[in-house]
């Protein structure tokens, strides 16, 4: 990923450089992938109501994929991660590659580790070597699956194996009857022990063939009730589109005979960035069980990405069966084990992927919230209880983890109900829409100036500065003291204020028929001519102690502006307010 700080200027294309460029691409290196002829495709109309089977492959596909392989401690890490979010079936490893993977499955087998619902699994070449070694690291293990592949592409049985159809078609046949017998003798009756097997290459291989070299493992482990077969049908490369994909599924899945004691498998790399639809359509098209890594970590562009799938299923109302409920320290773990970075926009789990920065998407996001929070009260329940509808927000963050506070973030793409929610959010300030308008101006004068995002401190920094006058912050023609009364007569209020008017302690006295107009009628004495346009308060906060904030909208000579004021008793407040706005317009 690149780190902004090094990211640089881009080479400036010149006259010379533009006339060094090629005119056109070199297409005709590469040939379009073969459509499927089957008309009758059912999948296009399926729908994904329950949760497949899933396996990590982060230990050992995705490892394969490091530039520095997981150290023993990294790979329990991630074991254990992945045993706590709810996976059931891991793949651990590929142990004959050497003794730190060898060692890794010994050491969770040997400490316990493995909790009894979870079955691991190991891949093997089908190289006879090989096998015995895979099985032999798996002694004493209670559930385990080993993993045979071999290509079987045009490709690869030309270029790799050298060989015929047959000849490659024998070495998943052989290789299979060679687990078989290494697994009986090594681990007799102590391992419930599985098969699978992958014709690695799938999305190159001609289906018939891949069909029958399927057959041909089957025939030698002989499924059936009780004794599955895992055929995993692995896109290695990522070839064609999901549908295309998901036709080969749909074909593989019709025309492979004992189908209810295989357990059909997707494993999608990313190749094409269609790996979490190639999986969902795979699934649609038959397929039971999906293999990938948590965050797409994988090969080249990546295996499919486990969070994005379970994630997928749960925003749709489906149980994912597992655990994404913390997804910051899956994030955390993961980028430890892998030593890779989460990129921020990656669906669900980046840092931005919750953030809106622009301002529309702010103001529906406000809304949203605001609606859920009236229609729970409406209907007398949680707003949890509600179905989430929040604008521009695919989940609830706080499903993930997450809290509000990133949901909103403020820069120069920004409008006024991101700034707005910030102040309702953080100091339970509801500004009405003008004043809204009237601050949002002041917030984006400084954001086009200075540039960058303006934090939730420093809008409320602005925000004080603009309206509220502290003892530290003292400005403009009017002070307040701490005494006011206001009576009412049957006629109207009567008001007196202490204050400091430009510098001189005062004592204003007004009447009206309210305690808002008695002020400005105080004022006219020293001066002020102030127009009241519009007022709204609300309760900050419930409880005797409760602090209540006024607005007010003021025609000052000649200046229409806000004004603010906060204070338990909500007269104090209302006066406040219009001090506040004065004091503006005198700036
Ligand atoms: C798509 C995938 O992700 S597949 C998984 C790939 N993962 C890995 O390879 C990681 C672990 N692998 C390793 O550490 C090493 O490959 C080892 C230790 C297992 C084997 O190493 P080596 O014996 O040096 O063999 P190497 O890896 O070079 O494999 C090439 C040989 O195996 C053969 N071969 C490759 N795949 C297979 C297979 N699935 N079944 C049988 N033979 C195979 C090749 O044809 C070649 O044979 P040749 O030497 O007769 O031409
Ligand atoms: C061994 C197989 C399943 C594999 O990893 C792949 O083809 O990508």
């Amino acid at each position: 990923m690149s780190n902004p700080n090094t990211v640089g200027r881009p080479t400036p294309i010149t006259a010379a450089t533009a006339r060094q460029r090629p005119t056109a691409m070199p297409v005709h290196k590469y040939k379009p992938y073969e459509a499927v002829d089957i008309p009758d495709r059912t999948w296009p109309d399926a729908r994904i109501t329950k949760a497949p089977r899933w396996l990590s492959t982060d230990l050992r596909d995705g490892n394969q994929a490091l530039i520095d392989p997981m150290s023993p401690v990294r790979k329990r890490a991630m074991f254990d991660l992945l045993v706590k979010l709810g996976y059931k079936e891991i793949e651990v490893g590929f142990p004959s590659s050497g003794e730190t993977d060898f060692g890794f499955v010994r050491s969770i087998i040997e400490e316990g580790a493995i909790p009894e619902d979870v079955t691991i699994s190991v891949l093997t070449q089908a190289r006879e070597e090989l096998i015995e070694r895979t099985v032999e690291a798996l002694r004493g293990a209670p559930r385990a699956t080993v993993h045979l592949y071999n290509a079987t592409a045009p490709t690869f049985r030309r270029v790799v194996f050298r060989g015929t159809k047959e000849q490659v078609k024998a070495i998943a046949v052989d290789g299979t009857r060679l687990v078989m017998e290494y697994a009986d003798k090594i681990l007799g009756d102590e391992t419930v022990f599985g098969y699978q097997y992958s014709p690695e290459i799938f999305t190159d291989t001609e289906l018939d063939f891949a069909l029958e070299v399927c057959e041909g493992v089957m025939d030698v482990w002989q499924p059936e009730a009780g004794r599955e077969i895992i055929l995993n049908l692995p896109a290695t490369v990522e070839r064609s589109t999901p549908s295309t994909h998901a036709d080969r599924f749909e074909w593989m899945s019709r025309n492979l005979s004992r189908r209810e004691d295989v357990c059909l498998s997707v494993h999608p790399h990313n190749d094409r960035g269609t790996a979490v639809a190639a999986a969902e359509l795979a699934i649609m098209a038959g397929a039971d069980r999906i293999e990938g890594c948590l965050f797409g970590q994988g090969e080249r562009t990546g295996n499919v990405d486990l969070v994005t799938l379970g994630m997928n299923l749960f925003s749709q109302g489906v149980d994912p069966q597992i655990d994404f409920s913390e997804i910051d320290e899956i994030r955390r773990t993961a980028e430890y084990c892998n030593q890779m970075e989460v990129h921020p926009r990656h669906p669900y789990a980046g840092d931005l992927v919750y953030t809106s920065f622009s301002g529309s998407h702010q103001d529906a996001i406000k809304k949203g919230f605001e609606a859920m929070e009236a229609d729970a009260a409406a209907a007398g329940k949680s707003v949890d209880d509600l179905e989430w509808a929040v604008p521009y927000l695919p989940i609830d963050p706080k499903d993930v983890g997450r809290s509000y506070e990133a949901v909103i973030r403020v820069n120069s793409q920004s409008g006024k109900g991101g700034i707005a929610y910030v102040l309702k959010n953080d100091h339970k300030l509801d500004l009405p829409r003008r004043m809204q308008i009237e601050f949002s101006r002041i917030i984006q004068a400084k954001t086009d100036s200075e540039g960058g995002e303006i934090t939730p401190a420093e809008i409320w920094s602005v925000f004080e500065n603009e309206y509220l006058p502290t003892p530290e912050n003292t400005w403009g023609r009017i002070t307040l003291r701490t005494a006011h009364t206001s009576t009412s007569t049957g006629g109207g209020d009567a008001l007196t204020v202490e204050a400091v008017v430009d510098g001189e302690a005062v004592t204003l006295t007004g009447t009206g028929n309210g305690p808002i107009s008695a002020f400005f009628d105080a004022l006219a004495g020293v001066g002020v001519d102030a127009r009241l346009l519009d007022y709204s308060e609300h309760t900050m906060s419930e409880g005797a102690s409760a602090q209540a904030a006024s607005y007010i909208e003021c025609a000052i000579d000649g200046k229409v502006l806000w004004g603010i004021g906060i204070d338990p008793n909500t007269t104090r407040a209302s006066i406040k307010a219009v001090v506040s706005a004065v004091n503006r317009a005198a700036r």
